[in-house]
């Protein structure tokens, strides 16, 4: 272990701290919990004439197996007799057995592990779209490292039911119970030295199962840390890069590594150990029945009775040892189960107002947007909007304003539905928008974020996301309409690959990718949320003129910062610390003298710095010494 992953074990780090939380929530439940089997059910359910097979299979696998042993002891005996015809049919007998047993193990297999890979595949299917149900705010709690582990590796847990033949267990049982019958009528005396290994096997599997049982529990836990871990620093790997963090961040992952290596290192040592302990006992108990035998001389026990009393032994304590195995799997899939469930079981649910609640009184019908005495907090007892009422008419262009952190882009998000209000209400086109479905109420929108977030795929299908058949036409025309498309062109236009994220485009060239996207969708209302933060000058003035064209017939949403870009909106609505400062169109609000008119001088000196202007009186002392309330984020 490096220096610094010793330091990082002795002292909790970051990621110690920030995910503890996967150990907490990582408690392992009962071997067996009806409720979870029952749930589970309605994904096994269509594919259960496969499941119907295997256990066909199964069963027909059991009676070959108890054969087996009576064959083997007919072939010594046979031999001790020189009966060679006899010899020759007890070959035929086993080849059957072994080619037969061989083909139903394939089948049984076969079927059992489709059963297990395609309900897991619908499970996983499941989870996938009820992650898209959710409200955003149960993603800004929950670490996406911990829903990545719920969709993959708890199911995965929960998928090791059949690929490790926990079901199999039926079959164990019965094959056991067969076992101890044929070994019974066989000879009773030798029978009761053999079963006088269970308590022995019994307490050995005791002090194994419960110590794996540990190590499994920390095995999961450990899993979804790395998980956690290795999701951030994979995102984060460029700011990683840049602060020079790379040993640092190396020595956490190393102390993390190391722990799960440790959980595996017990449990692969618990695994060994029970497999030796149960191998030696049924070598033990093969000798003891053999030294019976030899101190009764023989007597009234024959060498082919021996013989296939060992072979007995030997399938006696094969299914005891697989049932121990059985039951960590069995334990960790209902664990798995649990975890997915309760995810399953959550109730931030993007869903339409129910019948009962209070819905926003209906608004007129020229109205488009409107927040009517909105209040409004991420976390409970931070307010982030506080007795907020705005409205906009259709066709009208309204700009948010107001410092970093106003709450600006939190107002759009109430339109869209993404957040909830506390109390007060949204409209859209005059009704509540939690009476939306809510497709069709963001079907309503064009919007282009502030982080632009790309998809792996081409330029196109990046465009035309909101089309389940992208058209080239209409994307051609979006960038057109934007003025972007000879930029793309030059680096093959709409088929130009995008990476993950968008990692081979520049920030700007992003923008503008989502520009396109708002264009393409048509949308009646559009939310640009600063749009032009990153592009250039030249750039940010085609777009303006493309932008005035596409708002034109349309409801507009601006969020800015660089007021300059917004003078020509029909009204400016000035947001301060969460509540409404003032509103009004750019000139009205500049003659009344306000926080607009402040904020707009100080930019407006800011930028007749950085243009190298000399400053009318009194605004080069705000220039020079004063940065801006409004951060501005183009170059
Ligand atoms: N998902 C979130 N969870 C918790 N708090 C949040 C979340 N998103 C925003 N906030 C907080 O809400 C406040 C308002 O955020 P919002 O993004 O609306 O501000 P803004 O005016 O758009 O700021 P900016 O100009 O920097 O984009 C901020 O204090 C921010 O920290």
């Amino acid at each position: 272990m490096s220096a610094q992953a010793t330091t990082a074990v002795k002292k909790p780090n970051r990621a110690e701290e920030k995910l503890r939380a996967f150990h907490e929530e990582d408690a392992m439940g009962k071997a067996y919990d009806t409720r979870l089997v029952r749930r589970l059910v309605p994904f096994v359910r269509p594919h259960v004439r496969f499941l119907v097979l295997s256990f066909a299979s199964l069963a027909c696998l059991t009676g070959l197996n108890l054969l087996k042993p009576i064959v083997m002891g007919d072939v010594v005996r046979r031999a001790n007799a020189s009966d060679a015809q006899g010899l020759v049919r007890d070959g035929v007998y086993l080849s059957l057995l072994v080619v037969g047993g061989q083909l139903l193990t394939l089948a049984q297999l076969y079927t059992m592990q489709v059963t297990g890979a395609r309900a897991m595949a619908d499970l996983r299917a499941h989870i996938f779209l009820f992650f898209q149900s959710l409200q955003l705010r149960f993603f800004d709690r929950t670490p996406v490292g911990r829903l990545v582990t719920r969709a993959s590796n708890d199911v995965d847990a929960v998928g090791e039911l059949f690929a490790s033949g926990v079901l199999n267990a039926a079959g164990d049982l019965i094959s056991l119970v067969g076992i101890v019958a044929m070994m019974l009528l066989l000879d009773w005396r030798l029978s009761l030295i053999a079963f006088a290994a269970i308590p022995i096997v019994g307490a050995i599997v005791q002090y194994v199962r419960k110590r794996s049982r540990e190590a499994f529990r920390d095995i999961r836990a450990k899993t979804a840390r790395l998980n956690a871990f290795l999701n951030e620093q994979v995102n984060g790997i460029s700011v990683v890069q840049a602060y020079s963090r790379e040993d640092a961040t190396a020595g956490e992952f190393d102390a993390i590594n190391h722990a799960y290596l440790d959980a595996n290192k017990r449990s692969i040592y618990y695994e060994a150990m029970l497999d030796a302990a149960i191998e030696m006992v049924s070598t033990l108990c093969i000798a003891s029945v053999l030294w019976w035998a030899g101190l009764k001389r023989m007597g009234d026990i024959s060498f082919p009775l021996v013989v296939t009393f060992t072979q007995y032994i030997k399938q006696f304590f094969e299914p005891i040892s697989q049932l121990s195995q059985r039951y960590t799997v069995l334990q960790s899939a209902m664990a798995g189960a649990e975890r997915i469930f309760q995810l399953l079981d959550e109730k931030d649910i993007d869903g339409v107002l129910s019948t009962e609640a209070e819905k926003a009184p209906e608004g007129p019908p020229d109205e488009a947007l409107a927040l009517l005495d909105v209040n409004f907090e991420y976390k409970p007892g931070v307010p982030v909007l506080k007795d907020v009422s705005l409205s906009a008419k259709r066709g009208e262009k309204i700009a948010l304003v107001g410092a970093t952190g106003a709450g600006k882009s939190t107002v759009a998000s109430l339109f869209l539905r993404l957040y909830e209000v506390n109390s007060g209400f949204a409209r859209v086109f005059g009704k509540d928008v939690r009476t939306y479905d809510r497709h069709a109420l963001r079907e309503q929108f064009s919007v282009v974020p502030q982080d632009v977030y790309l998809f792996t795929g081409t330029v196109l299908s990046n465009i035309a996301m909101s089309d389940p058949t992208p058209d080239r036409a209409k994307a051609e025309e979006a960038l057109r309409r934007i003025g972007a498309l000879e930029l793309f062109e030059r680096r093959n236009g709409l088929d130009a690959e995008v990476d993950e994220r968008g990692a081979n485009f520049s920030a700007g060239e992003r923008q503008l990718i989502a520009f396109a996207r708002a264009v393409y969708r048509d949308a009646p209302i559009l939310v640009l949320d600063e749009a032009t933060a990153s592009v250039d000058s030249d750039t940010e003035a085609r777009l303006q003129v493309a932008l005035d064209a596409v708002m034109a017939d349309r409801t507009a949403l601006v969020i800015a910062h660089r007021l300059s870009t917004i003078k020509a909106v029909d009204r400016i609505i000035v947001f301060h610390k969460g509540r409404i400062a003032e509103a009004g169109t750019h000139d009205e609000l500049l003659a009344r003298q306000g926080v607009y008119a402040r904020l707009y001088r100080m930019q407006y000196a800011h930028e007749r710095v950085e243009a190298g202007d000399s400053l009318p009186g009194g605004l080069k002392e705000i220039a020079a010494g004063e940065s801006p309330p409004f951060s501005r984020r183009s170059v």
